[in-house]
């Protein structure tokens, strides 16, 4: 039996991204062209201003989106703080269709930001009814551990790993979470990769908090190892952030997906080819740290977790399409299949095989941190927008086909946050009434 679904939704990549001395190996069009050979339909890719500037920001990006071949929307990073940035981000939503913005908790010295703007970033953000997300590591700890490695002399990309261990991803979500409830706005964690960060948002969620957390497939299927391995290039291929985990923490975060204590699969598509990598040959902290994956997610998350039977076909489909859509509010228009969506349909077929291969793949990477990977459940079929992409193994994409989605405030997930927020001030009248009476 062949299955039809709607086309993937990958909220979480890094396309013609200007990142660590280097660029991202795949553009607009070729990363787009990998993903709907993978039977991924939409893309959400990462405004990351280079001077701070949200509009320049975003121009750059426009001329970049011009070569697509796929719809895609747009989250903006929030990297520096001032009443231009604040009106700016009233322009990105109001005017431009951007919902979310990122706020980097990690990075020291380049794109981190402080518990200040975190907040103000915040508050600025409920108010417009726009999504918040945190790259949540404890960026200054993870400072630390890096110059503590080069002080024993670890150079290499194991380094990488030993620097930031879970616990400071841990610290980082609670904050966040914590921050976030103090706000009373909704949260959204990107790249969930350690147990100590996903039982952060299992305890936030069974408390009632509005926080959606964002496993990637690398963060899913791999273990460390592999930075382990004494080939630098193999090694480096894997240095990413917050860094792939000990295999518990994938398995455990499986189970957060299978359990809905995690919400949807991304990929966090940010790929260095070999020579970009080779940057940190002597030095770990000069590593362009990202993976791969805008091909593989559709694959691997089938192969992963419905052949294993950890989840059903139905939510195949919520977490890697329906669900995205429902938080980014551009569902029913993606992430279905119904009169009036947008036709983005993909046939896998359960009883095929596919195998994941640098010299294969459709992405502009010489490596693929999946290479070797053979699994069951493969995507024949391609429909974007009504138009067979992909068919027979073979693309049918044209530069300037993609479409720029916009997509609105005020999700599903901000229900309910203006009667809580009347409850918590109604809350405070008979305190300050007693003190006012005593005082
Ligand atoms: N994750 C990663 O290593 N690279 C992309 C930038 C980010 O999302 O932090
Ligand atoms: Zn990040
Ligand atoms: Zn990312």
């Amino acid at each position: 039996m062949l299955f039809q679904a709607t086309g993937g939704i990958d909220p979480h990549t890094h396309l013609d991204f200007e990142f660590m001395g280097s660029e991202t190996i795949d553009d607009f069009f070729s990363g787009q062209a990998a993903a709907l050979a993978g039977g991924t339909t939409m893309h959400i890719d990462f405004v990351i201003p280079v001077n701070g500037s949200l509009l320049s920001g975003l121009e750059a990006y426009e001329k970049k989106s011009k070569k697509s071949c796929m719809d895609y929307g747009f989250h903006m990073a929030i990297t520096k703080w001032d009443e231009v940035v604040s009106k700016e981000m009233e322009i990105m939503v109001n005017e431009k269709g951007i919902n979310s913005f990122k706020f980097f908790m990690a990075y020291k010295g380049a794109l981190m930001i402080n518990d200040e703007l975190l907040l103000q970033g915040f508050k600025k953000c409920k108010s417009l009814g726009a999504l918040a997300m945190v790259h949540a590591e404890n960026g200054d700890a993870a400072y630390e551990g890096q110059r503590r490695m080069i002080e024993l002399g670890i150079t290499g990309p194991e380094g990488h790993a030993l620097s930031r261990p879970p616990v400071l991803e841990g610290e980082a979500t609670a904050r966040a979470i914590k921050l976030a409830g103090f706000m009373n706005t909704p949260l959204y964690v990107v790249h969930v990769m350690s147990i100590d960060a996903m039982e952060e948002i299992s305890k936030a969620r069974k408390s009632g908090q509005k926080v959606i957390g964002e496993p990637v497939v690398s963060g899913l299927v791999l273990n460390d190892s592999w930075v382990w391995d004494p080939d630098f290039i193999t090694a480096a291929k894997y240095v990413m952030s917050p860094p792939i985990r000990a295999a518990r923490h994938g398995k455990a975060l499986q189970a957060a997906l299978s359990m809905g204590i995690l919400q949807l699969v991304g990929t966090d598509h940010c790929p260095f080819n070999s020579t970009q990598k080779a940057l940190g040959i002597d030095d770990f902290r000069k590593i362009p740290n990202g993976v791969n994956g805008i091909e593989e997610r559709m694959h691997l998350v089938w192969d992963t977790m419905v052949e294993s039977g950890q989840i059903s076909v139905t939510d195949y489909v919520r977490v890697t399409s329906t669900e995205c859509a429902r938080i980014f509010n551009i569902y029913p228009r993606k992430g279905a299949i119904r009169a009036g969506s947008d036709a983005d349909i993909i046939i896998l077929n359960p009883n095929s095989s596919f195998e994941i291969s640098a010299k294969s793949h459709h992405s502009r990477s010489d490596t693929n941190v999946f290479e070797g990977w053979r699994g069951k459940g493969k995507v024949e079929v391609t429909i974007s927008g009504g138009r067979v992409v992909w068919l027979n193994d073979e693309l049918k994409v044209f530069p300037g086909s993609g479409k720029y989605v916009e997509m609105r405030p005020f999700s599903y997930l901000f229900n309910g946050i203006g009667k809580a927020d009347a409850k918590y001030l109604s809350s405070l009248k008979a305190p300050i009434k007693r003190f006012r009476a005593t005082t």
